[in-house]
């Protein structure tokens, strides 16, 4: 960890991924500050120490602070963490833009994009704050509860700004945590998104008990459609092939802790989308990032099956048994377009 800056962290948004974060960096010995709407959940974690309703049972440093005053938060801080789901991601920022200091950059952790217009979240903090406000986004396979029991991980930070990626990744980085960088923000937030969506069809594969040779070929045509679309959109192909693509896709798509991956469990086994949502009680993004994942692929002329039959169960337009069926009965093709890694 470099310590040549002094740095007030303040990261925004108390749920289990904000609040791990948040532990973990001031573990790191990084003056650090959460931000929360909940004045309960806030109380508990800057006195109890505990996130009782997102972290239950998991000590958090005492040297984490939290808060509910948000303008004051922000005027304090010299690097800002958002960690909201997507669709509070816009609004967060709008809320932060008046009180930032000049020079403070912006990183996030929140996975999909914005609900509606489907732009990037860099599309959309840039709008908000400017051109010139360093930007950086934090993403890779990284299940919220093993980073605040201590558990080893590894992600990656993208940033267009790179000396602003390697400050995120610093504070990010310590003995149990590796933090490794790139500036392909648009392959990293795209691999971010679509494996909650892919999550989702794997979930149900394996609630309908179709076996383990199936889901290992949904995992890997899952990850064909990554980079096909990241193709199209001038992302680095490696990047789908690392932390932020193949390695998220591998743990959501196999992991029970995912909350995506439990809602295709759930609708594979039967249950409605609402039952299941209720049951996992904590945001499941795929439920709008299949729409925009389709909007981006529609616009672009990309054909992914298997994110559209997420989005079209989702949407109740079919039932999970008819869109595994319609995956099965779809022609014969090569595994890659000829065009695939050629692209200039
Ligand atoms: N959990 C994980 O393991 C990981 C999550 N992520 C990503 O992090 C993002 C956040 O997810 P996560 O922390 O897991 O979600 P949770 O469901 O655990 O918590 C969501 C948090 O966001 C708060 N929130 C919701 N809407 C708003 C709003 N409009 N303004 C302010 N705060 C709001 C909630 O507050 P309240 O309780 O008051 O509703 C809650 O504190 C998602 O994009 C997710 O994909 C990425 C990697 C790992
Ligand atoms: O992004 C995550 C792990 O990297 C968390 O996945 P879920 O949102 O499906 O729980």
């Amino acid at each position: 960890m470099t310590a040549e800056v002094a740095t007030s962290v303040v990261v925004l948004g108390a749920g289990s991924w904000g609040t791990a974060l948040a532990a973990l960096i001031a573990r790191h010995g990084e003056d650090t500050l959460l931000w929360g709407r909940d004045p309960v959940a806030i109380e508990a974690i800057q006195h109890r120490h505990e996130n009782p309703r997102y972290l239950p049972g998991i000590a958090l440093p005492d040297t984490l602070r939290a808060t509910t005053g948000l303008a004051a938060a922000v005027a304090s801080a010299d690097l800002l963490l958002v960690v909201v789901p997507s669709h509070a991601f816009a609004e967060t920022v709008a809320l932060i833009a008046p009180h930032r200091r000049p020079g403070t950059g912006l990183a996030w952790a929140t996975k999909g994009f914005e609900p509606g217009s489907g732009r990037f979240l860099h599309e959309v903090a840039a709008d908000l704050l400017g051109d010139d406000v360093p930007l950086a986004v934090v993403t890779g396979p990284s299940f919220a509860k093993e980073v605040a029991l201590g558990l080893p991980t590894a992600l990656t930070v993208h940033s267009d700004t790179p000396a602003f990626g390697q400050r995120v990744a610093d504070i990010l980085h310590g003995p149990d945590f590796r933090a490794y960088t790139g500036e392909d923000m648009v392959g990293a937030e795209l691999g971010g998104a679509m494996k909650n969506v892919l999550a989702v069809a794997t979930g149900v594969a394996d609630g309908m008990e179709l076996g383990l040779n199936a889901r290992a070929g949904l995992i890997t045509r899952g990850l064909n459609e990554m980079l096909r679309l990241s193709a199209a959109m001038g992302a680095q192909p490696e990047t789908l092939m690392g932390l932020a693509g193949l390695g998220d896709l591998v743990l959501t798509c196999t992991g029970d802790l995912s909350r995506n991956r439990r809602l295709g469990l759930a609708l594979g086994r039967g249950q409605s989308i609402e039952e299941a949502v209720r049951a996992i009680g904590q945001v499941v993004e795929s439920i709008q990032t299949a729409d925009e994942v389709m909007r981006l692929a529609d616009r672009h002329g990309i054909d992914l099956p298997i994110s559209r039959g997420v989005r079209d169960v989702l949407h109740g337009d079919y039932s999970p048994a008819e869109g595994m069926r319609r995956l099965l009965a779809r022609d014969q093709k090569p595994e890659y377009p000829a065009t695939l890694f050629s692209r200039a």
